[in-house]
């Protein structure tokens, strides 16, 4: 099975229960448009170095296209569909005035200077930029890209478009960014854990926490777990994990990834891979990282009393099933990861009206949000037997289609 599919199918489970008819199901699960081009840039070596970027905007009714530009060696069309499809279900679930689209290009951006990335990010931004724009599509940062590229991308647009802010989000607090944006996905995600916790009769003080991935999402999840008291007692990266039963010194760690740029050689914790990582008897466990990281093995070897999915698409359908008859809780990617988009829609916000809100207000609204949509999901999925899964899709999928069927075709 590959990514587009297995969202597919979560859409389809969600579907059944809406009675959509077949045309209508076929118009809300079709891409939009799908733009792939190739990116030729001449490299530091003075070779020339050829790449594939991706656009994939899946649906638009509720607002312009909105998702991130991810750079890595997995990148795809079809992990773009799929991305860009999660964008769409995750906009009306949170009931931001947006559609969905995600992107990226297929390189590996450990291995290219920043100069590269520069040329590389420039050049896409030249190929697509009549498919953006601030009430087109609308870019963010996703795996492998931050503020820096979003501050690339607004520049190049900036020149056939003439200077709007507003094109991309996730920029630079100095360049027309938000307070709050590079925090803002683990925060949520750490938001949610509590709220879900507190459904679980258990607080954050005091859980013990696994978290796959310590870039943006997870670092943050890391660091706003860890202040509200929670044992982070596992993180990775892709050269390896590390474990402290004690709990690890999130502080200390961050200081030793910005020396070394790894997790692994840190000497508050002992080393472990991210095999072990998924299968530790902890209260919570975060992917966030890549997507398919759960399939049906590493389900059943799941010993966490609830998954919080930071990453997007962590889990293949079959290990979901094996979640859902196990009865091991699962916040869903678009639920659970859903704050990074809402404060790009902060952002957008700002930008449109050439004002700038205080980090505290950024933080509330994004929490209110967060809390609101996370209630309404929970309570839905109780009152219909349904995983937090389907009815997640089930919410958004009825607001999707209610707007197409308002703005007619
Ligand atoms: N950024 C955002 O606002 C949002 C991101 N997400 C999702 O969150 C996830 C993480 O994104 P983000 O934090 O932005 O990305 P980053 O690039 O900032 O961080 C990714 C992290 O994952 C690690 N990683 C990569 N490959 C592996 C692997 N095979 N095993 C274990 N760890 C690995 C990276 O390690 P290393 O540094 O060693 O490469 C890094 O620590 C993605 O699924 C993304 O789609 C969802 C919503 C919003
Ligand atoms: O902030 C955004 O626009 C999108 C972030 C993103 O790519 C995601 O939520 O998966």
């Amino acid at each position: 099975m590959q990514a587009f599919e297995a969202t597919s199918h979560y859409f389809d489970q969600a579907a059944k229960l809406l009675d959509l008819s077949d045309n209508i199901r076929t118009l809300l699960i079709t891409p939009d448009r799908e733009v792939r081009v190739e990116v030729v840039i001449e490299m530091d070596s003075g070779r020339i170095g050829n790449f594939i970027g991706y656009r994939v905007q899946h649906d638009n009714a509720r607002g312009p296209f909105k998702g991130g530009l991810r750079y890595h060696p997995l990148v795809d069309e079809d992990e773009a569909r799929s991305l860009a499809s999660l964008m769409t279900w995750k906009t009306a679930l949170v009931d931001i005035p947006f559609g969905g689209a995600k992107g990226g290009i297929n390189c590996d951006p450990t291995k290219i200077s920043r100069g590269e990335i520069e040329r590389l990010t420039r050049r896409f931004t030249e190929k697509i930029h009549d498919v953006i724009g601030p009430v087109k599509d609308i870019p963010a940062p996703d795996m492998g890209t931050d503020a820096q590229v979003m501050a690339w991308i607004m520049n190049e647009y900036g020149k056939y478009a003439g200077f709007n802010p507003a094109v991309v989000t996730g920029k630079p607090v100095e360049l027309h960014g938000s307070a709050g944006r590079e925090a803002a996905t683990g925060y949520g995600v750490a938001i949610v854990a509590r709220e879900m916790l507190s459904e679980l009769g258990r607080t954050i003080g005091g859980s013990t926490v696994a978290i796959q991935g310590f870039g943006n999402v997870g670092g943050f999840t890391a660091r706003y777990l860890a202040k509200e008291g929670a044992k982070v007692v596992a993180v990775s990266d892709a050269y390896g994990a590390l474990f402290n039963p004690e709990g690890i010194d999130v502080a200390a760690l961050d200081r030793h990834v910005a020396a070394t740029r790894k997790v692994v050689g840190f000497e508050g914790a002992r080393p472990t891979t991210n095999e072990e990582l998924l299968r530790m008897d902890v209260d919570v466990l975060i992917p966030a990282a890549l997507g398919g990281v759960f399939d049906k093995s590493t389900a059943e070897a799941v010993r966490a009393r609830l998954i919080v999915e930071a990453a997007n698409s962590p889990t293949w359908p079959e290990a979901d099933e094996v979640f859902n008859a196990r009865g091991i809780p699962v916040v869903p990617d678009i639920l659970a990861n859903a704050g990074g988009v809402i404060v790009s829609y902060f952002e957008w916000v700002q930008n449109l009206q050439n004002f700038k809100w205080p980090l505290e207000q950024i933080q509330r609204e994004e929490e209110k949000k967060l809390v609101d949509a996370f209630h309404d999901i929970h309570d839905l999925a109780r009152r219909k037997k349904i995983s937090m899964r389907t009815a997640a899709f089930y919410r958004a999928i009825a607001r999707v289609g209610r707007a197409h069927a308002l703005a007619g075709i």
